[in-house]
């Protein structure tokens, strides 16, 4: 999705402290280990370009998954309604983040979900190459069905290579009809090296 290049200057932004709101550091949350930050707006043009972009292109689909799980929420069809949804709600902080792990670093298993304003898919670009840059750090999903126990579903990505995934709940086809499971997700530690991710939420955040 993205070239070697882009993802460097990306990358580059992380020490720019004028882009973001805020900086976590996931030790002390007991999210994990490792650390990130959320942009603030405006966002670069490479990520609002990618957030509207791909929000256009998914909420169609993301319409059709809560059609297939009974929910009432449509998403309109541009991101700027959304957002003026969430804002109206009092989720008024963009969301979109660079994480940034270094050796022994993990994500624990998550949900990004920051208020009741949630769109159901999001999107992560790793910005790093795997094995010349960092080893280990796969990104890691888990799905929950219902009354079973959790299966896990690892995701090599190559820099510039991006994953849409779900952000909680999804429809999955059974052989009696729809039912829904529990997404999360995570990274695997890091074993050597320095791995840094793009992430795009859709939802703003409380
Ligand atoms: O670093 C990753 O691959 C996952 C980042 C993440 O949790 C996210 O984008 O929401
Ligand atoms: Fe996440």
């Amino acid at each position: 999705m993205l070239d070697s290049q882009t993802c460097l200057e990306l990358r580059k932004l992380y020490d720019q402290d004028a882009h973001f709101r805020s900086r976590i550091v996931m030790q002390r949350h007991g999210f994990g280990s490792g650390e990130y930050k959320y942009f603030s707006n405006p966002l670069p043009d490479v990520i609002a370009g990618f957030r509207q972009g791909f929000y256009e292109r998914l909420a169609p689909f993301a319409n059709g998954w809560n059609e297939r799980m009974g929910l009432d929420r449509r998403y309109p069809p541009e991101l700027d309604s959304f957002l003026a949804e969430c804002h109206g709600d009092g989720q008024t902080k963009p969301t979109p983040l660079l994480l940034k792990y270094g050796a022994g670093d993990y994500n624990c298993l998550h949900q990004d979900v920051y208020g009741a304003h949630l769109f159901p898919v999001q999107l992560v670009i790793l910005l790093s190459e795997s094995k010349t840059e960092f080893e280990g750090g796969e990104f890691v999903m888990t799905e929950q069905r219902p009354r079973m126990q959790s299966r896990a579903e690892v995701v090599s990505l190559g820099i510039g290579d991006g994953a849409l995934f779900a952000v909680n709940d999804r429809p999955k086809a059974g052989s009696r009809g729809d039912y829904r499971v529990k997404m999360r997700h995570g990274v695997s530690r890091i074993r050597s090296g320095e791995r840094l991710t793009l992430g795009i939420i859709f939802h703003d955040a409380k």
